[in-house]
């Protein structure tokens, strides 16, 4: 699958532009604060009928103006696809594909697979566990539609069991009763998102220690590990045995709320332990893995935005980064850089198809 063209008004500082991409590495080079990775957050828009960066959608569009618009038309599986999406100021958005609005934006997502690599995805590591949980979601979600359904009913019956442990100050008989109907609906669908997360990271894992390896050059031994209480137990006695804490605190202790990944280098928190560079080399594979992943699921390649990546990496690892990227498991690529030159040389060395646009100012230009 690839982006053919796309057209963006208002988006954040890009005010106007029509650009035509090649089936190859596009590369988005200029200064800082240019809009080169808000290019990378319209394509992104288009796959997942959000910013990748900015959740408050009235907060991208361009501040002097009123509304925006980002088209895109897409080449999938030999098919056409066209993405139409606009924003006006106190309005629903509109998201249209081939003219026909979803009823659901729900409906739209995993039509069109695509993986981000960005700086801001320290908030991996660095972050609370919802950080990690939000990323499994959002990846499983993207091939399996029933599977969010289920994350948003857990979500409602924990919602519902925390309004009830914030309004009583003891338990008692008739807490108890009602505290019943939530647990086991949390226990239900809880084993099912457990199982589903499991699943997931199994595959995944193998394939994220490659990449890793790959791009480190092979001498550190990274590992994820999932975390849940689904693993220590039976979590309906949990739930039940931590009652009168829960009331206390005023919210759930156990359940698939609280899982996690480990994230690991040589067995130590990578978080505690890693350096910048180890810390980006980590995220790129987990991000790569992921890449790998959709792709086997969906029979071919996600777009791959990459947004910044040769900062912080030794030249080694950013060559073998692109070695990587170059083979033809990957599809269509964007790229950031502000060094020109830089980029220009590493894309040379693949051999693909590119394509440079310099942006500067919000306003973009294809170099002949
Ligand atoms: N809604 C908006 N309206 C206008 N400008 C915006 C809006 N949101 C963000 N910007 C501007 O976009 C610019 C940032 O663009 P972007 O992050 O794409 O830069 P970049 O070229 O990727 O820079 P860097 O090389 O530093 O990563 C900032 O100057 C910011 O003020």
């Amino acid at each position: 699958m690839y982006l053919k063209h796309l057209n963006i008004l208002n988006y954040k500082n890009i005010s106007q532009a029509e650009l035509p991409f090649c089936d190859g590495i596009n590369c988005f080079v200029g200064p800082n604060g240019a809009g080169k990775t808000n290019l990378l957050d319209a394509v992104y828009y288009l796959s997942f009928c959000k910013s990748y960066f900015n959740s408050v959608d009235s907060q991208n569009i361009c501040h002097s103006e009123d509304f925006f618009v980002i088209q895109g038309g897409f080449d999938r599986s030999d098919s056409d696809e066209q993405i139409y999406v606009a924003l006006k100021r106190n309005q629903k958005k509109q998201f249209k594909r081939n003219k026909k609005e979803y009823s659901r934006l729900s409906e739209h997502i995993g039509l069109l697979p695509l993986v981000m690599i960005s700086p801001s995805d320290e908030r991996l590591i660095v972050e609370g566990s919802d950080q990690r949980r939000k990323y499994i979601d959002s990846v499983v979600s993207q091939y399996d539609k029933s599977y969010l359904e289920k994350i948003i009913r857990y979500n409602r019956a924990l919602l519902q069991r925390n309004t009830l442990l914030k309004k009583s100050d003891r338990l008692n008989s008739g807490l108890n009763a009602q505290l019943d109907v939530w647990d086991e609906q949390m226990v239900l669908l809880g084993e099912k998102i457990f199982d589903e997360r499991t699943a997931f990271i199994e595959q995944l894992v193998p394939v994220f220690r490659d990449f890793y390896e790959h791009i480190c050059g092979g001498h550190e031994a990274v590992d994820i590990v999932y975390i849940s209480h689904f693993q220590k137990g039976d979590v309906l006695e949990m739930l039940r045995e931590n009652r009168e804490r829960d009331v206390i605190l005023g919210y759930t202790t156990k359940g698939a709320h609280k899982d996690d990944l480990q994230f690991l280098l040589s067995g130590k928190a990578v978080k505690r332990e890693g350096s910048q560079g180890q810390k980006k080399s980590f995220l790129i594979a987990l991000k790569l893995a992921q890449y790998e992943f959709l792709s086997r699921f969906n029979g071919f390649g996600p777009i791959l935005l990459l947004d910044d990546v040769f900062d912080k990496l030794d030249q080694e690892r950013g060559n073998r980064l692109i070695q990587l990227v170059s083979q033809d498991r990957f599809r269509q690529i964007f790229i950031t850089d502000t060094q020109k030159k830089r980029l220009g040389e590493i894309v040379e060395k693949t051999g693909k198809e590119n394509r440079f646009f310099e942006v500067v100012d919000g306003a973009v230009k294809i170099q002949e």
